[in-house]
């Protein structure tokens, strides 16, 4: 088995991912769950995590990148949609005002949006909840393998349980998106939302260096299993951190009822001023919507780095005003800048996550979306002991206890 060594401290961070970089063009071979499916009857079928550094790693990267993260400044219309619905979902659950679950319904608009800058507006609802499921399972299914899992034979054999369970869940994974990607291939003309080109009409038009090497001609196009691999990929990576960053943030701001406050008085301006869902308000028209955001990554991020008492006043504290003007944190973003690391949900390195920008319009339009639209305050299960803030170990660090919600809406 593979010996994993966590770092700590952003110093020795900073050395490796940055100073280092060139020492960490690969990652391990199983730190994702899609690096569990590259194999398949003898033929390698990588994605952008889990492909080797080179041609081909750059050639996928610059493709998501260009046809679908570049293009943030139309999607205003399809995340007005898919606010809308997650409102009225909400809205219907609560009735008049009362508890809710509400990882549930932030994870299937979440979802639903993913799903339509994949696959365009082909996806029928039981489609999305089989998919939904596969994805689901296999994260959970990764987190329960060993730390120290490194695809090999031997770790297999001391992992053999959950090595077969997530085998069996990936299994799945060909049905279901296969004969989305064939009836893509016949509609390509068509817009997801009216608005972008969607990601696997991207893929279906790629080509990828040659299996041998020989880069004299136009490339192959990729293979069925590759698309597969790419399409969970793009669905796993931009939904799970994304749902579990926004149940995160409101259980906070139900924990700190005057910095809900603040965040309201914010966004009830901006959508006064003419909304709050175009992309120039969600980039940069509300600071302290940014410094919230920043502030539940810091602090609930996949690559633990957020909290060190050295670098961090208060470090445990939730207080986004660090993140402003005049704060202690008022030049970090959300990827780590080339001076020092002081937190970095998104990695760091060559290899640091090209959906940063993406992810955090995401969670600004659902969080303005759901702060604007409804009250939130503590449940009546909640009311005497507080919100519970433990994290669940596993591939995404999730709430332990899923939140349930006061939900009021405003009239
Ligand atoms: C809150 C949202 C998100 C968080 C917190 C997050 C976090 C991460 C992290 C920590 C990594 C590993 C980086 C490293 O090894 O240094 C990563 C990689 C990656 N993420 Fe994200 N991500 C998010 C959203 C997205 C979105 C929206 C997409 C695109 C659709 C995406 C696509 C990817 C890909 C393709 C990689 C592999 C990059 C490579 O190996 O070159 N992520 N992400």
């Amino acid at each position: 088995q593979a010996t994993i060594y966590h770092v700590g401290d952003p110093a020795v961070a900073h050395r490796a991912l940055i100073g280092n970089a060139d020492d960490f063009l690969n990652r391990p071979a199983a730190s994702f769950p899609t690096s569990l499916a590259t194999w398949r009857h003898g033929e390698r079928n990588d994605n952008i995590a889990t492909v080797s550094y080179g041609p081909q790693w750059r050639v996928l990267r610059c493709n998501l990148t260009a046809e679908i993260l570049s293009r943030l400044g139309s999607l205003a219309p399809l995340h007005e949609e898919v606010a809308q619905a997650l409102v009225a979902d909400l809205s219907a659950r609560c009735g008049g005002g009362g508890d809710v679950a509400v990882r549930e319904p932030i994870t299937k608009a979440v979802f639903t949006l993913v799903t339509r800058l994949c696959f365009g507006d082909i996806v029928d609802d039981s489609q999305r909840h089989a998919i939904g499921r596969v994805i689901r399972d296999s994260i959970v299914a990764a987190g329960k393998l060993s730390p120290g899992f490194d695809g090999s034979m031997l770790s297999k054999l001391a992992n053999w349980r959950g090595f077969r369970r997530i085998s069996a869940v990936l299994k799945r994974q060909p049905k279901l998106y296969l004969p989305l990607i064939a009836a893509r291939s016949q509609s390509q003309s068509q817009l997801c939302g009216g608005i972008v080109h969607p990601y696997v009409d991207s893929l279906l038009d790629l080509r990828v260096p040659e299996d041998n090497g020989d880069a004299s001609g136009p490339g192959r196009p990729l293979r069925d299993g590759e698309l597969v691999g790419l399409v969970f990929e793009f669905l796993g990576a931009a939904t799970g951190s994304t749902a579990a960053c926004l149940e995160w943030t409101l259980a906070h701001l139900i924990d700190q009822p005057e910095t809900l406050d603040k965040l309201r008085v914010e966004i009830d301006e901006e959508a006064d001023a003419g909304g709050i869902l175009s992309s120039k308000s969600l980039r940069g028209g509300m600071p302290y919507l940014n410094a919230v955001v920043l502030e539940c990554l810091r602090m609930h991020p996949p690559v633990p780095i957020g909290r060190d008492a050295k670098r961090w006043t208060d470090p445990d504290k939730f207080r986004p005003e660090r993140f402003l003007a005049g704060g202690e944190a008022e030049d970090i973003g959300p990827a780590p800048g080339p001076k020092e690391i002081r937190m970095m949900p998104f990695g760091a390195g060559h290899r640091h996550c090209p959906g940063v920008n993406m992810g955090m319009l995401h969670i600004k339009c659902f969080l303005a979306a759901l702060v604007h639209n409804f009250d939130w305050a503590l449940s009546a299960e909640d009311c005497s002991s507080g919100v519970d803030m433990t994290e669940q170990d596993g591939f995404i660090k999730i709430m332990k206890k899923p939140l349930s919600a006061r939900v009021t809406r405003r009239t």
